[in-house]
C-alpha cells in the first residue's frame, strides 16, 4: 500500500493536461491529499520538464501516435507511468516489456478503462462467456473519439475470445451471406464489435450473449469523466509498488 501523505506527496506529471481527460487528472491529483501535481504538459512541450520538475509518477492521457514516444522516454528517466490512453496490441506492449527489461525498478500501468463499473462489466463478460453460443459487443461514444472499437471493447473482445477458446467453443451460428461493410461490425478475434459515435455521449459498452431461448446483456454507462478518476487515483498509488507492467486495473483490484 502507498504509505505517502500530506507531508511527502507523491509528485505526478500529467501528458495531454489540457484535453478531456487530462484536465480531470490534473483536478482530481491536485486534490487528493498525498499527491501533488508538479507539471502539465501537452502537445509540443519538452517532456524534460517532467524531470525538472521532479514528477514521480506521469499519468498519460494523450493520443493512440503519442503515447509510445512519452512511455519511452518515461521508461528511459525512472518515471513510472500510468497510461490511460488507447491503441496498445500486443506488439506494443512487448515493445513496453522490452523497455522494462532495462529498468526493472519502474512500473507501468496501462488500463483500457479506469471506471470501476467498465473493468466489472469486462470481469463479468469474462465469466459470461464459456455459458453462450454468441456474443457481439457495441461500444457507444462521443464523437470527438479518434479510435475505433474503443480500447475498452477490444479489451473485452479479446478475454471473451480467450475464454470461449479455453471452453472449446466454435464460432457462433450466423446465417449472414451477404452484408455492406460493416454491417455485421468488426471482429476482434472471434467477436463481432460495433462502435457507435454520437455528440451527448460520454463512454458506453454492452456486452450480449445469446443462445436458443435466452439473451444475456451486460452494459456500462460512464455517464461522467469524473467516474474515471478513483481508477487513475489508486493507479498513481499503487504504480509505485508495482514495478514492471501491469496491464489492467483488475490486477490492482485483485479482481
Ligand atoms: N483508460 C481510460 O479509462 C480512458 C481512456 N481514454 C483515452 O485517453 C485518450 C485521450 O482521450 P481524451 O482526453 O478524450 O482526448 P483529448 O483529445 O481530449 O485529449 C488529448 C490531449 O493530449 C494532447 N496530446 C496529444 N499528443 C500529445 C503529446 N505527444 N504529448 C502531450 N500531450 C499530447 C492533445 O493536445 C490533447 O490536449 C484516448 O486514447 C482515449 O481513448 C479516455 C477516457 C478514459
Ligand atoms: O475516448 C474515450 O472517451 C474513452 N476511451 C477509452 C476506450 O477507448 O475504451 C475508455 C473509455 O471508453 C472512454
Amino acid at each position: 500500500m502507498n504509505p505517502r501523505g500530506e507531508d511527502n506527496p507523491i509528485r505526478v506529471g500529467v501528458l495531454g493536461a489540457q484535453g478531456r481527460m487530462g484536465a480531470q487528472v490534473v483536478k482530481a491529483a491536485g486534490g487528493a491529499p498525498d499527491m501533488t501535481v508538479v507539471a502539465t504538459l501537452d502537445a509540443g512541450d519538452d517532456l524534460a520538464a517532467l524531470t525538472e520538475a521532479g514528477a514521480e509518477v506521469v499519468v498519460d492521457f494523450t493520443h493512440p501516435d503519442a503515447v509510445m514516444g512519452n512511455l519511452e522516454f518515461l521508461v528511459a528517466n525512472g518515471l513510472h507511468a500510468v497510461v490511460g490512453t488507447t491503441g496498445f496490441s500486443e506488439e506494443r506492449l512487448e515493445t513496453v516489456r522490452s523497455w522494462l527489461a532495462g529498468k526493472p525498478e519502474v512500473g507501468v500501468l496501462i488500463a483500457p478503462n479506469f471506471a470501476l463499473g467498465a473493468v466489472l462489466a469486462m470481469r463479468f463478460a469474462q465469466q459470461a462467456a464459456r455459458f453462450y453460443e454468441s456474443v457481439e459487443v457495441i461500444e457507444l461514444h462521443h464523437n470527438r473519439k479518434a479510435d475505433a472499437p474503443s480500447g475498452t471493447a477490444a479489451h473485452t473482445a479479446r478475454l471473451i475470445s480467450q475464454a470461449r477458446r479455453e471452453a472449446g467453443l466454435k464460432p457462433g451460428a450466423d446465417a449472414t451471406t451477404s452484408e455492406l461493410d460493416g454491417a455485421r461490425g468488426a471482429r476482434v478475434e472471434d467477436v463481432h464489435v460495433h462502435s457507435v459515435r454520437l455528440p451527448g455521449l460520454v463512454a458506453h459498452e454492452e456486452i450480449l450473449f445469446g443462445q436458443e431461448g435466452e439473451t444475456l446483456t451486460i452494459r456500462h454507462d460512464s455517464m461522467d469523466r469524473t467516474s474515471f478518476m478513483p481508477g487513475v487515483l489508486l493507479g498513481v498509488r499503487e504504480v509505485l509498488g508495482r514495478p514492471g507492467l501491469t496491464v489492467g486495473l483488475e490486477n490492482v483490484l485483485d479482481l
